[in-house]
């Protein structure tokens, strides 16, 4: 609860209000959710104007409302320039500046967020810290996980869910930091204390529209980092080496940079890579020590989200011994490269990768143990970048034996008009379509033969399809595990 002057006076804005000062029980940006004393925060959206629900919040029992243009409701109405900007000054200040209370780390790149996020809060709870994470999979206190909308909350969930952390006692907390979220500004107030960065390739150019623009979106999490040398809590941008856009964003940050690679010399190296079906070994190397680390996980990318999370962590004052027995007892994450084992004798693995790079890193990565044929399942989501979808039918035509193309998430769009992207860029090449997601799986579990491989990749973790407006329960591994279950029962 917070007096609605004292909450402005967080804003340092031009707002003059010298009004009723009416006591804040709550911050809503949703007039459905809005209770008696919250102050409610008109957002322009990208399918409604919030505006227009002003007064259906004061009817539900909002006190004071923040917006952009007059609304005309009988509360006080504050105007602020930006009101999603002043939605993040008002939640990080609402729910006491949680972010100054926790050790914050930021993880930003187009693929292996999750997957890096969730080695670090292993590596943390290994050091015997109670950990907080935010990502695509979920939000999770310690061991109790909550349902997420996006990978990177808005702001008022982001603030309200560090204040629920540091409630619940957590020291460190890590999270998924997306382009679209550091571009609409869903983590400003957020006190970063590591940002990592792990890579920057195609994808999302529906929102960005060009690469150099997404480039720049990701380097606001180093920018963000603040200008100001406190050798109290220091800060540290974890960049990769290896992938150029490291050096537009060492320009970006004033923070400590730790580098990380395996082919360009940098702070923390992998050498000496072995990559078996079951796992890796290789000898990681920092500034001061060299040791060997192995691990379940497999393929090159795993080894640089290994390293950006040891990175992270040893800036963060854990020990290499300590990271390199977490990353030693890391079973998976789930929807990344796991596998659908029914005593089958041909191995199916599901994976999270939807765009051309990760694909082709998965692919390449199978072709190491592959010994037989490889099928791909692949398929690209509606209403998200369309460039990619020919990019990635090129790959699955290239890299796999098989390759069949099907739905992914549709959502508003025609099904077939997507797999008709895809297949722009296999014009001539051998492919097979079929829209049915789990006839797509079904037939490339009846076509397997002993030592092939099947990858079906772009769902993951995902246990729903989005075709039209449905969401449908949909989930890669049950499906496999189905048609795998079938086939034995035929033979
Ligand atoms: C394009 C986009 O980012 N949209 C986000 C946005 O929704 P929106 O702009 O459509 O909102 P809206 O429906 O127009 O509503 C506007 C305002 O009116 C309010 N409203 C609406 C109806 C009503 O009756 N009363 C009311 O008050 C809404 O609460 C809101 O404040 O605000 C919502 C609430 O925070 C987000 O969940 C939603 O993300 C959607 C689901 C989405 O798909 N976003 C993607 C693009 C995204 O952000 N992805 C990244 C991940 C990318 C990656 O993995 O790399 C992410 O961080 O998730
Ligand atoms: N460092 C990496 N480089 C390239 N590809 C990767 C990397 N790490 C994981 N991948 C591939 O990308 C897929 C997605 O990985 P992950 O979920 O960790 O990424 P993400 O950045 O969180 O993705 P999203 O933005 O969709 O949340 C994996 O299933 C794997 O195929
Ligand atoms: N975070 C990713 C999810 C893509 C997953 C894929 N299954 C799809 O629906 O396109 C995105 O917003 O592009
Ligand atoms: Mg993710």
């Amino acid at each position: 609860m917070m007096k609605l002057q004292t909450l402005l006076s967080y804003l340092h804005d031009f707002t003059i209000y010298s009004g009723e000062n009416p006591t804040i029980t709550s911050i809503e940006m949703d007039s459905r959710k809005v209770t008696k004393g919250a102050l409610f925060i008109c957002i322009k959206g990208f399918t409604v104007d919030g505006h227009a629900f002003a007064s259906q919040a004061v009817a539900n029992g909002a006190v004071a409302v923040i917006a952009e243009r007059p609304v005309d409701v009988p509360v006080p109405v504050v105007l602020v320039r930006d009101s999603k900007r002043a939605m993040a000054v008002l939640a990080d200040a609402f729910y006491g500046q949680p972010t100054h209370k926790l050790h914050l780390i930021g993880v930003t790149g187009t693929n292996g967020k999750t997957t890096t996020t969730h080695l670090i809060e292993q590596i943390f709870r290994k050091a015997e810290k109670k950990t907080g994470l935010i990502g695509t999979l979920y939000t999770k206190i310690g061991d109790e996980t909550y349902d997420v909308q996006n990978t990177t909350p808005e702001s008022l969930v982001l603030q309200q869910t560090f204040k629920q952390m540091v409630d619940a006692g957590v020291d460190v907390a890590m999270m998924e930091v997306s382009s679209h979220a550091l571009h609409m500004g869903r983590v400003h107030g957020c006190d970063y204390d590591v940002a990592v960065f792990t890579n920057l390739t195609q994808d999302h150019l529906d929102y960005h529209h060009t690469m150099e623009e997404y480039r720049l979106a990701k380097g606001l999490l180093f920018a963000q980092l603040g200008n100001r040398f406190d050798h109290t809590r220091p800060k540290f941008a974890i960049l990769n080496n290896d992938d150029s856009a490291s050096e537009q964003y060492k320009r970006m940050t004033a923070a400590t940079i730790i580098t990380y690679g395996i082919e360009t010399k940098s702070d923390i190296m992998a050498k000496a890579i072995d990559i078996t079906p079951s796992g890796m070994v290789f000898t990681i190397v920092t500034p001061t020590e060299e040791t060997q680390i192995q691990t379940k996980l497999i393929g090159r990318f795993n080894v640089y989200n290994i390293l950006a999370a040891t990175a992270a962590c040893l800036a963060s004052g854990v020990s290499l011994s300590t990271i390199v027995e977490a990353i030693g007892e890391i079973q998976g994450v789930p929807g990344r490269f796991e596998t659908v084992d029914e005593g089958q004798n041909f191995t199916v693995i599901v994976d999270y990768a939807h765009t051309p790079d990760s694909l082709e890193n998965v692919l390449k990565t199978i072709r190491q143990f592959a010994k037989r044929n490889i099928y791909v399942v692949v398929g690209c989501g509606g209403d998200r970048d369309r460039t990619k979808r020919p990019l990635m039918a090129k790959i699955a035509v290239q890299h796999a034996d098989v390759a069949i193309f099907t739905s992914d998430n549709p959502r508003s769009e025609q099904p077939e008009a997507i797999l008709q992207d895809m297949e722009d860029g296999v014009r001539g090449e051998s492919y097979v379509s079929i829209v049915d997601r789990k006839e797509a799986i079904r037939y490339a579990i009846q076509q397997a033969q002993a030592g092939d491989v099947i990858l079906i990749a772009g769902k993951g973790h995902e246990t729903y399809q989005i075709i039209g407006e449905q969401v449908l329960h949909f989930d890669d591994r049950l499906v496999a595990r189905e048609a795998i279950k079938e086939r034995e029962g035929s033979c």
